[in-house]
């Protein structure tokens, strides 16, 4: 057997935690609590609206990084995001390596009126119940993390609950399996899971190859507006924005920044 990847590790942790949710609410009653969760809010409706979406992230601490920023109210940093136009707001619900949570899900699904994205490492059909339960209307479906069968009947579970899964690819072969899988939403993550490393290319690499009608989101490395507009000249629909915002100082300014790069005249439009 070859070494395990930080994927698998993260993977192992998740398993743990989330058996030990299970525990305490059963599937029957997650699932139960899914279907009465108010409706989701049509991510699909964001996703198109013209100008690069700004996917703003809460992000606490990544395995590269460590702590990347005290985050003492993550509902005040999700309403300065959506003040600032963010599109979508996601939240890191991972704990062992991200120091998320679900209580940090809850309260920006509270104090925002914008579709949330939970982020978290998907393994099977509890966390999209939970995803849904606790308010979420999308979810991130990482394909390195899931055999096909599984990642297309995760991605079928998500629609049918109304929700939007944004897909994420790393190469080729990953986008390949998105598309035969029936993504609508496909996300290139510049950060390989396995190795950490960052390749702000993968995406003009991936893109291109993708149909029109999917919608392409650049994940990972967005540092400032040159990086979205770099992003943007390779077709993107929408950037995900993290660490570049939780250590601006101000989260507020540091999306609208983005915002006005990405919806100015001179920025380069998406593909459709
Ligand atoms: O902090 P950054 O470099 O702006 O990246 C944000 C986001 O892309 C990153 O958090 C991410 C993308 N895909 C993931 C999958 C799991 C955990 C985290 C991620």
């Amino acid at each position: 057997m070859s070494t395990p990847t930080v994927l698998d590790s993260i993977l192992e942790g998740v398993k743990a935690d989330v058996a030990a949710r299970e525990a305490v609410v059963d599937y029957a009653a997650i699932k139960a609590a899914s279907v009465q969760a108010p409706e989701p809010i049509d991510a699909m409706a964001a996703f198109n609206k013209p100008g690069i979406g700004v996917i703003a992230e809460v992000k606490r601490a990544s395995p590269s990084k460590g702590d990347l920023a005290t985050i003492a109210d993550p509902a005040e940093l999700a309403a300065a995001y959506e003040a600032g136009g963010a599109r979508i707001i996601s939240v890191l619900t991972e704990q062992r390596r991200f120091r998320g949570s679900l209580a940090d899900l809850d309260s920006v699904r509270a104090a925002v009126n914008i579709p949330v994205l939970r982020k978290d490492f998907i393994v099977g059909p509890y966390q999209i119940h939970e995803a849904r339960a606790h308010g979420a209307d999308v979810i991130l479906l990482i394909v390195a993390a899931l055999e096909q069968n599984v990642l297309a009947s995760l991605l079928d579970r998500t629609e049918s609950l109304g929700m939007t899964a944004l897909v994420e690819v790393h190469t080729e072969e990953e986008a390949d399996r998105a598309l035969e899988a029936g993504a609508s939403v496909v996300g290139v993550n510049a950060r390989n899971l396995k190795t950490l490393e960052v390749d702000r290319d993968s995406f003009a690499r991936i893109a291109p190859g993708l149909p029109t009608r999917v919608i392409r989101v650049a994940e990972s490395g967005v540092r400032g507006t040159a990086d979205l507009l770099a992003y943007a000249g390779a077709g993107a629909d929408a950037v995900l924005v993290g660490e570049g915002l939780v250590t601006s100082g101000n989260p507020r300014a540091a999306v609208s920044e983005l915002v006005t790069a990405g919806t100015h005249p001179s920025c380069p439009k998406p593909v459709r």
